[in-house]
């Protein structure tokens, strides 16, 4: 299988993020156009206490601005600009605004809350703010209740709150139903595009994406690896003896014998026909023919079949590491050299060849 696929997908992620981010962004700087502009109409109005409220609350909200602008860390601006928020309305319905007309203010609150949050955590908070206006409603007595609001305005404002609230909620979890959905489709096209569809390996194109970090990674910080071009030994006559489905069937046991093999951090891919290419990350010259030469007593070993029908496979194989080529064209230009000196030389070969270490490092290097 291969092994990440989800690349895009995190990377949608990370885009999404930063949209979540920047509208929350413009979003406190309305907040604060508003706060300051609705502040002036209360001070011309005589409100000067409700004034100095109103613009007291800008300062939470540019704080929380600069926090995000520092750390960068999107939970925190959210629930930062959550607290605010939440303390602003309650102040709005316990004061009531200017002429009692603060908790209008709350209808931004159920859209608002969803996006800020979860389906869950939206509702749990949308419930409390629900008990605080039930409280202040139904207690206009207590020492931070400032306003009085009569039965009419009661019964309405809580059934249209509620009204709204519903609508949100359903529209918020058929947006998020279908942005699962989106990224569901985008995480399985990503996957078939990189993915061998026969054997289940990572692809050509996977693979020569995944080389090309890897040798910007060994340019940085010259972490060393290895690749090894394998081709099945006279493949063509399986397809002939026993026909292309058994062809097919030994493609893939012999990928999963590969798979089974290598380390979590190689990759295995097709790269062709009955072409296969490994690479292995933090790996020599040595280290990558001793698993090339470990892979190719496995397979002559194996016992592959189709339809009861056993099939004798081997393998020959050219290794070469990033130390002896410039590029990435250059390595796999040598271990296709490598590879056809195997087959020249009668194939069930790996080359350079393994006898003990030094010799084969002699050899890799003349
Ligand atoms: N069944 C099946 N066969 C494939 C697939 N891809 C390539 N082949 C076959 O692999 C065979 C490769 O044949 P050749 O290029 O002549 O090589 P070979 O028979 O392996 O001989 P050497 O490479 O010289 O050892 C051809 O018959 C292709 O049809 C596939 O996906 N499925």
């Amino acid at each position: 299988m291969n092994k990440d696929f989800s690349s895009g997908y995190k990377a949608t992620r990370e885009r999404e993020n930063a949209q979540v981010s920047q509208i929350l962004t413009w979003l406190s700087l309305a907040a604060m156009a508003f706060l300051v502009g609705i502040g002036f109409k209360a001070w011309f109005s005589g409100h000067t206490s409700h004034a100095f409220f109103l613009w007291a609350f800008t300062l939470p909200v540019l704080i929380n601005m600069g926090l995000f602008a520092w750390k960068q860390d999107l939970s925190l601006q959210k629930t930062g600009l959550l607290v605010t928020i939440s303390l602003l309305f309650t102040y709005l319905i316990a004061s009531g605004g200017e002429s009692n007309t603060g908790p209008l203010w709350l209808y931004v609150f159920p859209p608002l809350l969803f996006f800020l949050t979860n389906l869950k955590t939206g509702t749990m908070i949308l419930l409390l703010v629900y008990l605080v206006a039930i409280v202040v409603f139904q207690f206009p007595g207590l020492p931070f209740v400032l306003a009085d609001y009569n039965r009419d305005f009661k019964i309405r404002f809580f059934a249209t709150l509620s009204l709204e609230s519903v609508f949100c909620f359903i529209l918020e979890a058929n947006r998020l139903k279908a942005r699962n959905q989106l990224l569901d489709l985008a995480r399985t096209h990503e996957h078939a595009a990189r993915t061998d569809e026969l054997t289940g390996l990572a692809n050509r194109r996977d693979i020569l994406s995944r080389l090309s970090e890897e040798f910007s990674r060994y340019k940085r910080l010259g972490h060393h690896f290895s690749i090894v071009l394998i081709d099945l030994d006279l493949f063509k006559n399986i397809n002939d003896v026993h026909g292309h489905d058994a062809g097919d069937a030994a493609l893939k046991q012999f990928a999963r014998l590969t798979q089974r093999l290598i380390r979590n951090t190689d990759v295995a891919a097709r790269w062709g026909g009955e072409e296969f290419l490994l690479m292995l990350p933090d790996t020599s010259l040595i280290s990558a023919l001793t698993l090339a030469e470990r892979l190719r007593t496995e397979v002559a070993a194996a016992n592959f079949t189709f339809n009861n029908q056993r099939l004798s496979l081997t393998i020959s194989a050219g290794v070469c590491s990033v130390a002896q080529a410039s590029s990435i064209d250059g390595m796999l230009r040598q271990a296709d050299m490598q590879l056809y000196c195997a087959k020249e030389s009668g194939r069930n070969r790996i080359v350079p060849r393994v006898r003990n270490n030094q010799q084969a490092f002699a050899d890799a290097t003349a």
